[in-house]
C-alpha cells in the first residue's frame, strides 16, 4: 500500500535529528510493484544498476576534484567493492565516490526525478505485453534492488563534508533517513537477500554478472583480492578488441537502457581537434525524446574524465536520440560547463561527429531499408527537426529522409521518388495529415491515383516547418495536393494508372457554381470544377495564396492561430450528384430550389467530414439530411 502525504516532512521522528520516516512518492510505489513483476527472470540486472550509479558517483567526485583537489586526497583511487556475507545473508556494494547528503538523499531515493513518470506509468499499467518494452525506454536504476533485497541500507557520506546518513527501506511505501558513521566519503549499498536471490552471495555467480553487464566499467570492480573487469575507458579501447556483447553493456550502462543499440559508432579521430567517440542510436524510442528542453544525452569526457552530460554545444538537438560518449584530450579540464559550450574546439568537434553520424545513417539506410524503418519510426520525426535548425547540413539531412506513399511498397527516399516521376511531372506531390492510413482514402488523392502519380504521406508535424524553408529537392518543388489549383493534364499516366480521369472536355457547370456560392456565402472561399476528383463528389482544398489545410490545423491545435480561413470547395462534375444538381440549378428559379440549397450544404459538410473534420451546424447538418433522405426515398 503506498500512503499519500507530503514526503519533505517526515510522517515519524523517534527523537529530534534521529531517525526520520517518510514515504515513497507515489510514482514510487507504482514502479516498484512493476519492477518486481516484470523483471522476475531478469533480476540479476539489478547488480549493474547499482554499479553503474556507484561509476556514475565516481565520475561525479572525479569532476569536482577538479576544482577542489582536497576532496579526494585522502583516498585518490576510486574502486566499487563487493562483499557477500554469507551468515548475515547480505551483499554490499561500496563505491568511494561523491556520496550524498540529507538533502540528496530526499532528493534521490524515494522519489523518480524524471518528467512525465506519471503518464508513462500509466502506460505500463495498460498491458502486460508492453510492459518490458516501456520498462526499457526508462531505466529503473537504484529501485531494482528491490527485486532481489527485502530490506536495502544505504550508508552514505557526501565527499567534502562530516555527516554521514544511513537510508534504509523494505520498498514497502517507506523509508527513513537517521544520522550514522561511514569511514570517509561515498556510498555503501547493503541488500539484505531474499531467500531466494542467495545465489548472488555466491563469487562465481557474481563474477559472472558483473563480467557480463559491467566489464567495460572504468573503474576497478573488486570482490576480495581480485578485480573483475578491465577497468578501462572502453572508448579509448581499439574497435577490433570489443566484443558486440561489450558495446551493448556499455550503451546500457551510459544510457541508462535495456534495449540493444540500433547503430554503434566508434571512432578515434586524429586531428587539428582530436577526439574519441563511442555513440550509440537505441532501438527503441526513450520516453522523454519529446520533452520540450530537448537536451542532448551525450557523455562529455575530458582525458577520461567525466565533465557533463549536459553540455548543449556537443550535438544538435536534433540527433538527441544519441547516447554514448565523447572524449577529447584537447578540450581544457578547468573552464567551466558554461566556457565549454562556446569553445571552439567543442564546436569543431560537434560538427565532425554530426556529419559523421549523417553519414553512417545514410548508409544504414541504403544498405537495410527494412532495418532502417525501424530507426525511421523511432527517430525520424526529430532528425527533420534538423531540416530547419541545420541549413549547412539541409542536403544531407534530406538523402536521409524517408517517407511512405501512395506508392505502397515501404518508405520511399526523395531521390527514389524522383526517379518515378512522370513525363510532364514538375512537382513533387505531397498530402500532409497525422495518419498516413486515413491520408490513403482522401478524395484529394482520386486524381493523383488515377493518373498513376505517386504522392508522399507527410504524417510528422513537424514536415509542416521544413516545408516553410524547403521549396524543393533537386529542382523539383514540393506541392501539397490539398493546396491550390490542381492541374494534372500535362503529366503522362503511368504504367500502374486506374480509370484515366476525364480530360478537359469535362461539361461546364457553371449555372451550378453560381448557386453554391450564393448558398454557401462566406462559408467558402469559392466553389470551382475539380480536376482531382475521379470518384468522390467533392473535397476542400485551401487556396493558392492561402495556408495548406494541415498547417493551419496544427496551428489551431496549438493554439497559435484563432480563426481557420474559407476554405475552395472543389466539385467533381462528373459525378452523378453533381450532374442531377447541375440539371435543377438550370432550370427558371433554380435560385429559389430549397432541396438544391440543402444539398449545396450536405455537400461541404461531407467534404468536411472526408477531411476528418465536424459538419459546420451538426444539427443543420442533421436536419438537411433528413430532407434530403425523405425526398430520395
Ligand atoms: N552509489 C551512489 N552514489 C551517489 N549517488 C547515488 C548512488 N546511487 C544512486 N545515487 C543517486 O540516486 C539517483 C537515483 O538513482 P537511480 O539509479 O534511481 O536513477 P538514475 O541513475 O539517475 O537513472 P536511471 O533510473 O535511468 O538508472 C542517482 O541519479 C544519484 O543521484
Amino acid at each position: 500500500m503506498i500512503l499519500t502525504c507530503h514526503r519533505e516532512e517526515p510522517i515519524m521522528s523517534e527523537t529530534a535529528a534521529t531517525k526520520e520516516t517518510y514515504v515513497f512518492q507515489t510514482e514510487v510505489g507504482r514502479l516498484l510493484e512493476i519492477v518486481t513483476d516484470s523483471l522476475y527472470s531478469n533480476r540479476e540486472v539489478f547488480l549493474r544498476e547499482l554499479i553503474s550509479n556507484a561509476s556514475d558517483a565516481c565520475d561525479k567526485l572525479r569532476h569536482s576534484a577538479l576544482t577542489a583537489p582536497s576532496l579526494v586526497t585522502d583516498d585518490p583511487e576510486f574502486r566499487i567493492v563487493l562483499e557477500a556475507d554469507a551468515e548475515g545473508g547480505t551483499l554490499t556494494l561500496s563505491d568511494n565516490g561523491i556520496g550524498m547528503n540529507h538533502d540528496d538523499l530526499m532528493e534521490t531515493l524515494g522519489t523518480i526525478a524524471k518528467s512525465g513518470v506519471g503518464a508513462f506509468l500509466d502506460k505500463l499499467e495498460d498491458g502486460e505485453k508492453a510492459r518490458m518494452n516501456l520498462i526499457g525506454q526508462f531505466g529503473v536504476g537504484f529501485y531494482s534492488a528491490f527485486m532481489v533485497a527485502s530490506r536495502v541500507d544505504v550508508l552514505t557520506r557526501k565527499a567534502g563534508e562530516e555527516e554521514s546518513w544511513l537510508w534504509s527501506s523494505e520498498g514497502k511505501g517507506e523509508y527513513s533517513i537517521e544520522p550514522a558513521e561511514r569511514d570517509g566519503r561515498g556510498t555503501t549499498v547493503k541488500l539484505h537477500l531474499k531467500e531466494d536471490a542467495r545465489e548472488f552471495l555466491e563469487s562465481p555467480r557474481l563474477r559472472h554478472v558483473v563480467k557480463t553487464y559491467s566489464d567495460h566499467i572504468a573503474f576497478p570492480i573488486r570482490l576480495g583480492d581480485d578485480t573483475l573487469n578491465d577497468a578501462s575507458a572502453l572508448w579509448l579501447r581499439p574497435a577490433k578488441d570489443i566484443t558486440p556483447e561489450q558495446y551493448k553493456e556499455f550503451y546500457r550502462h551510459t544510457a541508462h537502457a535495456f534495449d540493444d543499440p540500433w547503430l554503434t559508432v566508434h571512432n578515434q579521430v586524429e586531428g587539428i581537434v582530436s577526439y574519441a567517440n563511442l555513440l550509440f542510436v537505441p532501438s527503441m524510442r526513450p520516453f522523454d525524446l519529446f520533452d520540450p528542453e530537448r537536451k542532448s544525452h551525450v557523455k562529455l569526457f575530458v582525458n577520461r574524465v567525466f565533465i557533463t552530460e549536459e553540455t548543449d554545444g556537443l550535438m544538435p538537438a536534433y540527433l538527441r536520440f544519441l547516447r554514448g560518449v565523447v572524449d577529447s584530450q584537447d578540450l581544457s579540464l578547468n573552464v567551466s560547463r558554461e566556457m565549454l559550450q562556446t569553445d571552439p574546439k567543442l564546436a569543431k568537434i560537434r560538427s565532425g561527429l554530426t556529419k559523421r553520424i549523417l553519414t553512417e545513417l545514410k548508409k544504414k539506410a541504403e544498405a537495410d531499408t527494412e532495418g532502417f524503418a525501424t530507426f525511421w519510426s523511432n527517430f525520424g520525426a526529430v532528425l527533420k527537426e534538423g531540416l530547419v535548425e541545420d541549413t549547412g547540413l539541409r542536403d544531407k539531412i534530406l538523402e536521409i529522409c524517408r517517407f511512405s506513399s501512395t506508392n505502397a511498397h515501404g518508405l520511399t527516399s526523395l531521390a527514389g521518388y524522383l526517379e518515378r516521376m512522370k513525363d510532364g511531372q514538375e512537382a513533387i506531390y505531397y498530402i500532409a495529415g497525422t495518419d498516413a492510413e486515413k491520408l490513403a482514402h482522401s478524395p484529394h488523392l482520386e486524381g493523383f491515383k488515377a493518373k498513376g502519380i505517386e504522392v508522399l504521406y507527410f504524417t510528422d508535424p513537424v514536415d509542416e516547418f521544413w516545408l516553410r524553408h524547403i521549396t524543393d529537392f533537386e529542382g523539383k518543388t514540393f506541392k501539397s495536393v490539398t493546396h491550390g489549383a490542381a492541374d494534372l493534364d500535362g503529366i503522362a499516366s503511368g504504367g500502374e494508372a486506374e480509370t484515366e480521369p476525364s480530360k478537359t472536355d469535362a461539361p461546364d457547370i457553371a449555372a451550378l457554381l453560381v448557386i453554391m456560392k450564393t448558398a454557401l456565402g462566406d462559408k467558402v472561399k469559392d466553389v470551382r470544377a475539380s480536376k482531382r476528383l475521379t470518384e468522390s463528389p467533392v473535397c476542400l482544398i485551401a487556396d493558392e495564396g492561402d495556408m495548406d489545410v494541415n498547417l493551419e490545423r496544427i496551428l489551431r491545435q496549438t493554439g497559435q492561430l484563432k480563426t481557420a480561413s474559407a476554405r475552395v470547395l472543389e466539385l467533381n462534375p462528373d459525378h452523378a450528384i453533381v450532374r442531377k444538381m447541375f440539371e435543377r440549378a438550370q432550370k427558371p428559379e433554380a435560385g429559389n430550389d430549397a432541396l438544391l440549397q440543402d444539398a449545396a450544404h450536405l455537400l461541404l459538410d461531407q467534404a468536411r467530414i472526408a477531411d476528418g473534420e465536424e459538419p459546420v451546424d451538426p444539427a443543420a447538418f442533421a436536419r438537411r439530411m433528413a430532407t434530403v433522405m425523405t425526398y430520395a426515398l
